[in-house]
């Protein structure tokens, strides 16, 4: 792969470029960014002065884009992929929005050369999660690039269209969720006596190393949980309190919630 273009270059499009130049997938000047709106442009221009950025597709030479990547709005993609439809025949095209389908991307682009992406925005710091599907026409070698693209900036999983929305529920919006979840533990902190800088710190970091240690032990989350809860001690006490808080409902009805805002979304 030797040209990309990404159309929309908002806060995924980012997240993404900014990973895979920093995991040098691609050279920043091998990317090309379209966006509509000069506040991204500049914001391209300031922060990656390397990547071509550009108000307008006209501005882009379509026979020199090796794949293009749609980030833009789900209510976009089909204004957007039928504007490319003339100039991206045969290429690799990759969307990552949220509810639209391969079946939808194929009928506005005319090819089935199509991949269906949900990553999220710790692709940024190189921490991502992604899930992707591909159509018909997609190649081994176009799917061990969009592997190596996105195994730069994070964990990649192949998996079926149907579990796409599931997977918007729970990795692609899951950002949000966990940024609540550190923001209320700080707030606990401060609550508890704490300066808001250093609940922040303890908050994050308490995440990080608990995603860390599930991955690295393999253990079960609820063996791990049970090991930090002494008889008659102070997380037992929390513990009852987030139970009758209905924490692990409201958690599962989030990203059932996610998910079904994505299938509508379709
Ligand atoms: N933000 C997130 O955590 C995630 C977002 N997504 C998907 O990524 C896509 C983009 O979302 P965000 O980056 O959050 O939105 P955003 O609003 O930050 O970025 C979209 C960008 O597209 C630009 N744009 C609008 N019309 C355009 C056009 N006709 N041509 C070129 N550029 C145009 C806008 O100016 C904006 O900079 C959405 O479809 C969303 O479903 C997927 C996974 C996670
Ligand atoms: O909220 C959204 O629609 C996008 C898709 C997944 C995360 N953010």
């Amino acid at each position: 792969m030797r040209n990309l273009a990404m159309i929309g270059g908002g806060q995924m499009g980012r997240a993404l470029a900014s990973g895979m130049i920093a995991a040098k997938v691609l050279p920043a000047d091998q990317i090309t960014v379209v966006d509509t709106d000069p506040r991204s442009v500049a914001w391209w221009q300031e922060h990656q002065p390397q990547v071509r950025a550009v108000g307008s597709l006209e501005d882009v030479d379509g026979a020199q884009v090796d794949a293009w990547i749609l980030a833009v709005k789900p209510h976009l993609i089909a204004p957007v992929a039928e504007q490319l439809k003339p100039i991206a025949q045969g290429k690799l095209v990759v969307s990552i929005a949220a509810g639209v389908s391969l079946q939808q991307l194929g009928d506005y682009l005319g090819h089935e050369r199509v991949v269906r992406v949900m990553p999220n925005t710790p692709c940024l710091v190189g921490a991502g999660a992604s899930g992707f599907c591909v159509a018909s026409d997609v190649s081994a070698e176009d799917c061990q690039w969009i592997e190596k693209a996105l195994g730069a900036v994070g964990v990649v999983v192949q998996v079926q269209e149907f579990q796409i929305d599931a997977v918007t529920g729970l990795s692609g919006s899951g950002p949000a969720y966990i940024c609540m979840v550190i923001e209320s533990l700080a707030d606990g902190g401060v609550k508890a006596g704490l300066p808001r800088p250093l609940a922040m710190q303890l908050a994050a970091q308490t995440v990080m190393g608990t995603a860390k240690m599930v991955q690295e032990t393999g253990k079960h989350p609820g063996e791990l949980k049970d090991a930090v809860a002494s008889p008659g001690g102070t997380t037992i006490e929390a513990i009852s309190v987030l139970e009758a808080g209905g924490l692990r409902s409201a958690m599962i009805e989030a990203v059932v919630a996610s998910a079904n805002r994505s299938k509508q979304l379709g």
